[in-house]
């Protein structure tokens, strides 16, 4: 009989289903993490919220896990590409605690617009201090939704209903969504420039961290109120201090921090800030939800293999399984390249087959690439909700087979449509199982996409990869594998590297400084 360990406070509902199921079931939380390091080992399956850290450590220490579920959204305390490298699949509930996480957004708008938890502090103390509370009204406030997914879309929603004007930032949201939504799109310096109210709906990615840093928060409305029920990191929160203490920022509410449990903070006791601690989804509903979510999910996983909301594993029948699976992985890496590398709203992808490929069910080759695709701005996409969410979000999806078969036996092509135009990269499988990139944007190049890799795009010119070998060999960055790409003799050229470890901004601005270099970017795999 199949075991799982419940590490962090879950609904009682999930172990009774587990139990219902004939999975075993143990319930042991607030252990630290050598606690649960000694103990993993005994474990097929590991349900989770947001306290228990599955780093590479434990996973190394869970000798027999097959499953890590998290009944919730964020999997941000999970080391996902350590679990894949170990063969764990990570499960999610996506969609269980949105409604209660949006309507903690909108209580925590409504408690900054009256100042609800200091006016019932000094009510308490016997104050009555009915004129020390002048608050706002939040109808025909324009309230700006940084992230417009899930979360966002209902925090949107709620917000109409109340009067508001939404302006919406979010690179993923096309015009259409956004008419459907009700919002208007607009860059990230107009919603600073011109919402009263800014609430945060995204997750914490390199392109999220510090979203409100103090530059940008200096470019807000005097008298702006902010909400972060998304993750800490997304606000500097010295720069909101100092916000909140010069009084730009009229009001702050926190739901999450940089560091939690946030047991002290420079915000704590600043007037006008809220906080609560990680409540977002801390509701008797959306914990019955999530918590029945992961159990069903576990079970179905740990006793008949079914595959449902896995960030890391497509749903695949046994059959297809082996045939598909280096298709995925090539289909996502090309998906992932693609995003990481497009710029402006996507509005279309099409996948196109040829040889081989073309024989194959296109589904999960369509699963991979969106899920790819999408993984620069969702963490919650996975090979099996990528479809869906596409579609939510008016994203144009053409699967294209080619009977004819080309250069290569067998060949994926991924071309994606923004407002810029058509990008387009290709790659086929050597040896049958073997994913190689074969095209990038019109030019041939061929390369094996995995880890951190450096892309440069420069003007073809002698001199060129000598001065970068050597100011890589200077900054101590060491180089796996080296790949590179014409358009045509001293035209545009394509370099991509892998390299040994991540490369920081400053390290990317020195390449940047090269005589011929157009662009340099960091690229993860
Ligand atoms: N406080 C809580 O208890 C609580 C509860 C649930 C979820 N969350 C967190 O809320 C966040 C949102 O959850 P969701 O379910 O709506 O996720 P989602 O994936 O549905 O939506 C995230 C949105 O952010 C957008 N985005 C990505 N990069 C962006 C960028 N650079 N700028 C602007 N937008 C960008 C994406 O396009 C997407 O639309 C997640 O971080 C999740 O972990 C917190
Ligand atoms: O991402 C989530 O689902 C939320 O952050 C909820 O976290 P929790 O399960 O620890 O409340």
């Amino acid at each position: 009989m199949p075991k799982v360990l419940i590490s962090d406070k879950m609904d009682p509902k999930a172990a009774e289903i587990f139990r219902s199921r004939g999975v075993e079931v143990d319930e042991i939380t607030g252990k630290t993490p050598e606690e649960l390091k000694a103990i993993i080992g005994n474990y097929d399956g590991l349900a989770i919220r947001s306290s228990t850290k599955v780093t590479q450590e434990i996973l190394d220490a869970a000798t027999n896990l097959k499953v890590v579920g998290r009944a919730g959204i964020g999997v941000d305390n999970v080391d996902i590409p350590a679990a894949s490298s170990r063969g764990v699949v990570v499960m999610n509930t996506p969609f269980g605690n949105s409604i209660t996480t949006a309507e903690h957004a909108i209580a925590l708008m409504f408690a900054l617009a009256r100042q609800l938890p200091e006016a019932d502090a000094s009510t308490q103390q016997g104050k009555w201090e009915k004129n020390r509370f002048m608050g706002v009204e939040l109808t025909a406030k324009t309230l700006g939704l940084i992230g417009a997914g899930n979360i966002g879309s209902i925090v949107a929603e709620r917000a109409l209903g109340l009067r508001m004007k939404v302006v919406a930032y979010d690179p993923f949201l096309t015009e259409e969504r956004a008419i459907e939504m009700g919002v208007e799109k607009v860059d990230l310096d107009t919603l600073l420039a011109r919402a009263d109210f800014i609430t945060l709906h995204t997750p914490l990615t390199d392109q999220t961290r510090n979203i409100l840093s103090k530059e940008n928060l200096a470019k807000t409305k005097k008298g702006v109120r902010i909400i972060n029920c998304a993750r800490g990191g997304l606000v500097d929160e010295a720069a909101l201090k100092e916000g909140l203490d010069s009084g730009h920022i009229a009001g702050a509410a926190l739901d999450v921090f940089v560091t939690e449990p946030a047991k002290e903070s420079p915000l704590f006791g600043t007037p006008n800030f809220i906080s609560t601690p990680h409540l977002g989804a801390s509701t008797t509903e959306a914990q019955v939800n999530v918590a029945i979510q992961v159990a069903e999910q576990m079970s179905d996983f740990l006793l008949s293999g079914g595959v449902t909301n896995a960030l890391n594993m497509p749903s695949l029948s046994a059959e297809e399984a082996p045939r598909l699976k280096p298709y995925m992985a090539l289909a996502e890496k090309l998906g992932s390249l693609v995003g990481q590398l497009a710029h402006g709203a996507l509005q279309g992808v099409s996948i196109e087959a040829e040889g081989d490929a073309a024989a194959l069910n296109q589904k999960p080759i369509t699963g991979a690439v969106l899920a790819g695709l999408m993984r620069a701005y969702t963490d919650t996409v996975n090979m099996v909700n990528a479809p869906f969410l596409a579609k939510e979000r008016g994203l144009d999806v053409r699967e294209v087979r080619h009977d004819r078969e080309g250069d290569y036996h067998t060949l994926l092509r991924v071309t994606v449509r923004t407002r810029d135009g058509e990008r387009s990269v290709a790659g086929t499988l050597f040896g049958d199982n073997k994913p190689r990139l074969v095209e990038l944007f019109g030019i041939q190049v061929e390369a094996d996409l995995a880890g951190h890799m450096l892309y440069v795009v420069n003007a073809d010119q002698p001199g060129f990869i000598g001065r970068l070998g050597s100011l890589l060999g200077e900054k101590g960055v060491n180089i796996g594998t080296f790949h590179l790409g014409r358009r045509e003799a001293g035209g545009e050229a394509i370099l991509l590297l892998s390299v040994d470890g991540e490369m920081d901004k400053a390290f990317l601005d020195t390449v940047r400084a090269l005589p011929g270099v157009k662009t340099a970017m960091a690229l993860e795999f």
